[in-house]
């Protein structure tokens, strides 16, 4: 999984990797007077080959014939389901969630979904982290904890104390003393991933079973079983045992790649889309193969199942500008004083979740 393409690019692009490149975001800064990134502008891309869901579900409610290669599932699911006839086992329902249930989904992603014992990017350098988008929002600083000496604990080393080397704390405290630290907003910014359910372990690319993990969230497990339907023989149900959660900000991408550590191919990994729009590739079982291009927006579901999983994929845009983003439900929902935390974040961001059957 998110294996990269290694030197080959240098010499000998494959198909993929020109098409992400294709896509990517590069800034044109040689009219700016300065540097600065606010004088860069996205270079402009031609999106004309990009299949975009949204128009073809209007098709089909119109009856209007659907672009070439691009079939509709009857009767499978409570929206319209389609499929690829060149690329079997893979099944896009465009806008499948509800905003409440977009909303419900962005908010647990940023502050229940990170919560240890689930891991996250930045475990590896910090350890676990607790309630990280409520520091952020509060301006805390993440410091080495066993340079927190206070008052009554004077030479205690605190990070024995329950395995946990840095903690939250105030910025004024944090600059009172020489330790190492790094802000909540910071942290925030590069969250990458965190893991739900049983634990990936990314350094041995499979999944560790002996890591400490909660079961995934009740209703998301409900959610990914209904999403899976269409990509199920009848009568089977999905059982959803691990997720991972991408946040992307912008700028960022996921390279090309493929999830082959489940042991049973013919189960779909059911992927949400959350916040900013997305461009998403899917190509086929050799990064030789062209890919097709398609945008993925807040609510889109994919389901990749059977032949589909052995296709290469990856994200190469985010579209994080308030022109392309196309989030204007979510801004209309989250006007709450409480959501403005999680609005300001959604409005550059993208949140993947997608949960697969491991077993
Ligand atoms: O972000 C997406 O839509 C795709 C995510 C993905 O392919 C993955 O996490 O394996
Ligand atoms: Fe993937």
């Amino acid at each position: 999984m998110y294996g990269s393409e290694n030197n080959r690019e240098d010499s000998e692009p494959t198909a993929f990797r020109r098409a992400e490149k294709n896509y990517k975001l590069y800034y044109d800064n040689n009219n700016a007077p300065s540097k600065k990134k606010k004088n860069k502008q996205p270079i402009p891309v031609d999106l004309t080959e990009v299949l975009d869901f949204r128009s073809i579900l209007e098709c089909h409610h119109r009856n209007s014939e659907l672009p070439n290669g691009v079939i509709v599932l009857q009767d499978k699911f409570s929206s319209p389901v389609f499929n690829l006839q060149n690329r079997p086992g893979f099944y896009f329902i465009p806008g499948a969630l509800s905003i409440e249930k977009q909303c419900d989904l962005i908010k647990e992603s940023l502050t229940d979904f990170p919560q240890p014992p689930n891991r996250t990017n930045h475990n590896a350098i910090y350890g676990p982290i607790q309630d990280l988008f409520v520091a952020a929002n509060e301006g805390k600083v993440l410091v080495e904890e066993k340079s927190l000496v206070t008052s009554n604990e004077p030479n205690t080393d605190l990070s024995c104390r329950d395995g946990e080397k840095w903690k939250f704390t105030t910025e004024k405290e944090a600059s009172l003393r020489k330790c190492r630290s790094v802000s909540g907003s910071s942290l925030l910014r590069k969250l990458r991933w965190s893991t739900l359910g049983l634990q990936f372990d990314w350094s041995n690319r499979n999944y560790n079973v002996s890591l400490q993990h909660n079961k995934i969230p009740e209703a998301l497990c409900e959610l990914a079983k209904q999403l899976a339907k269409p990509a199920m023989p009848a009568g089977v149900e999905f059982h959803p045992e691990a997720a991972i959660v991408n946040y992307f900000a912008s700028g960022d991408t996921l390279g090309g790649h493929l999830d082959d550590m489940e042991a049973d191919w013919s189960k779909p990994i059911v992927s949400l889309s959350l916040g900013c729009k997305a461009i998403f590739l899917l190509g086929g079982k050799s990064r030789e193969d062209a890919p097709l291009a398609m945008f993925l927006r807040s609510g889109d579901v994919v389901l990749m199942a059977g032949e589909a999983r052995e296709c290469f994929h990856g994200v190469p845009r985010i579209f994080a500008d308030k022109e392309n983003a196309e989030i204007d439900h979510l801004e209309t929902q989250l006007t709450h004083e409480d959501d403005i935390c999680f609005l300001k974040y959604i409005q550059t961001s993208r949140i993947n979740i997608n949960i697969r059957q491991v077993f």
